[in-house]
């Protein structure tokens, strides 16, 4: 039985074609921490990451300039692994760094190359992997901790058939795993007969069924994380509850209510993509096929959204006529229009490469040719639905490169506004915070008045309406309660240590630190005290909600003159 599940959580195992999960030992209201997992068997940097990221506390380069610097220093056994203190290299040493040091040491020094060999990801994955087992077969007395990790390393789902697939030489993904464990072996100076070969592979299945990758867009980190306990919840398309990372830790946390007893169930992949899509990553992943409602009625985000309990909460948002997220703007669901929905399945593959690393005049030729590619969801206002979300979102950021703060700022309102509460209906998504986060920041730049384009001094009148819209509007006034959105939601949508959570904290304080605006900061924090008030209502209609619709209104003319009709 996979170890340490937490008292709030059952380890169901019903009879299920789902095999085993987790239910709710307790009720559960939305936000809600449900459970948090330590110490798992394996939580690795990418590859990618390793030179900048803390190989034991998982720190990296902060997101932003004002949050604490982290340096890291190479082993100097392996120069492959960092750490951001020697307290951080001592628990990885006797952790499993004291044998992973020898294995990397040994293939830079075999790759022959100056700056050495990066080991992928799964293989330094299974080599902890197999370091942790072989200490414990090796040492006497095996710790009873350790002996129950090895115990639940065996109950892990592998589906190593299905991985194998048909045919003499196995499915590509299987080839490519046999190399891996070959791989891992050798470094490790381990025998590669067939049974040993074919029981590193059987981890690398286990890795790639339980296994999480633990990926924070915003600071640009991801790497994986496998802890037996956690690796129990099954998947929903609809998900009641989510899990993010923090360190070495998961936080399991409620997405909408759950009653006591009800199977608790996260998405496994981002679920706002197309129906085709999700199946294909949950067969090839996963080997199943979802039947969730979200699936068996091929439901858009909009139509998702409608059916989320708890659309009140977003009464203290920047969406708080809730109702009308209980409608699609839409005219009609995407399922409905064939020719659309086939068009979009088209194009989803056409548009889904990522933009980072891609300089700006290079951005602008990809952004139009996918604004391009996206003109029927357009026409249809689809805006929640990808690959335009993504279109919109990457258009914030080649105008925020460009330093046309002001095009950036309408953008982000409209994502804020047009987007975002449609593909996550909770007002503490974390992708919605973060969102918000970056709408301030963008503020902060576009207050100071250094970013207006010059009024007048332009034929273009998109861009002179949005001159009149900032000059006439108070920038500060709507950042500070944006980040009173962020500090009211962030600990629900991760918990209080977010780096979210503290940089709009820190901006919150520089701008009580002003003086002159005593008198606004006063009736932002009345506001956010009572936002359901009469007079707060009003203060938050005229003042805050009125300018982003405003900002909004205008997004989509300034998208269009940047990247064509
Ligand atoms: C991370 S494990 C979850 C725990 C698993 N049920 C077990 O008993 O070990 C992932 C596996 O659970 C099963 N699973 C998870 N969600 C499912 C769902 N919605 N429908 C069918 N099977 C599911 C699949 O076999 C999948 O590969």
């Amino acid at each position: 039985m996979p170890s340490s599940i937490p008292p709030t959580l059952t380890l169901s195992k019903g009879p299920s074609t789902r095999g085993r999960g987790l239910l709710a030992s307790r009720a559960f209201a939305p936000g809600d921490l449900i459970a948090t997992f330590d110490d798992p068997l394996v939580v690795i940097p990418d590859s990618a990451q390793l030179p900048m990221t803390c190989s034991w506390c998982l720190s990296s380069p902060p997101p932003s300039p004002s949050a604490p610097r982290v340096t890291v220093h190479a082993c100097k056994g392996c120069q492959t692994a960092a750490y951001c203190s020697t307290a951080c290299q001592r628990a990885d040493w006797r952790g499993v760094h004291k044998g992973e040091c020898k294995v990397l040491k040994r293939a830079r020094a075999e790759s022959g190359l100056h700056s050495g060999l990066q080991l992928p990801t799964p293989v330094r994955a299974l080599v902890r992997l197999l370091l942790l087992l072989r200490r414990n077969t090796a040492e006497e007395g095996t710790p009873p901790a350790e002996a129950q990790a090895q115990a639940a390393i065996d109950e892990l789902q592998g589906h190593v058939a299905a991985f194998r697939g048909s045919g003499s030489g196995g499915s590509q993904r299987w080839r490519d795993m046999e190399l891996q464990a070959l791989g891992a072996l050798h470094y490790m100076g381990m025998e590669t007969v067939p049974s040993s070969v074919a029981g590193a592979v059987e981890l690398l299945c286990k890795m790639q069924v339980n296994s999480f990758n633990r990926l924070d867009v915003d600071i640009g980190q991801s790497g994986l994380f496998l802890h037996p306990a956690l690796a129990m919840v099954n998947h929903s398309c609809v998900p009641n509850a989510f899990v993010q990372f923090s360190g070495r830790r998961a936080i399991l946390r409620a997405y909408r209510a759950i009653k006591e007893g009800e199977e608790v169930e996260i998405s496994y992949i981002e679920c706002t993509l197309h129906r085709s899509h999700r199946q294909q990553a949950l067969k090839s992943g996963y080997h199943f096929d979802c039947i969730c409602p979200r699936c068996s009625e091929d439901l858009d985000v909009y139509e998702v959204c409608q059916m989320y309990p708890h659309l009140e909460l977003n009464l203290f948002s920047l969406t708080p006529n809730f109702e009308v997220l209980g409608k699609s703007p839409a005219q009609e669901p995407l399922r409905s229009n064939e020719t659309l929905r086939r068009k979009v399945e088209k194009i989803y593959p056409r548009c889904s490469t990522a933009l980072h690393g891609v300089d700006v005049p290079q951005r602008r030729e990809e952004l139009q040719r996918r604004w391009g590619l996206c003109k029927p969801l357009r026409k249809a206002k689809m805006f929640a639905i990808q690959p335009l979300t993504q279109a919109v979102v990457e258009a914030c950021i080649y105008f925020g490169e460009r330093g046309d703060f002001a095009a950036a700022l309408a953008i982000s309102c409209f994502v804020a506004i047009q987007v975002d509460p449609y593909r996550s209906p909770m007002p503490f998504d974390a992708q919605r915070v973060k969102g918000l986060l970056i709408l301030a920041r963008i503020l902060t730049n576009t207050a100071s008045g250094k970013f207006l384009p010059p009024m007048g001094s332009t034929k273009d009148a998109v861009k002179t309406k949005l001159s009149d819209i900032l000059a006439k509007t108070d920038q500060l006034l709507i950042c500070q309660v944006v980040l009173a959105l962020v500090v009211r939601w962030g600990p629900s949508a991760h918990s209080d240590e977010w780096q979210v959570c503290s940089e709009a904290r820190d901006l919150l304080e520089n701008l009580k630190a002003l003086s002159g605006r005593e008198k606004e900061y006063a009736k932002v924090e009345t506001f956010a005290k009572n936002p359901s008030g009469p007079d707060e209502s009003i203060f938050f209609e005229a003042g805050v909600l009125r300018p982003i619709r405003e900002l909004s209104d205008i997004a989509l003319d300034i998208m269009t003159l940047e990247f064509g009709s």
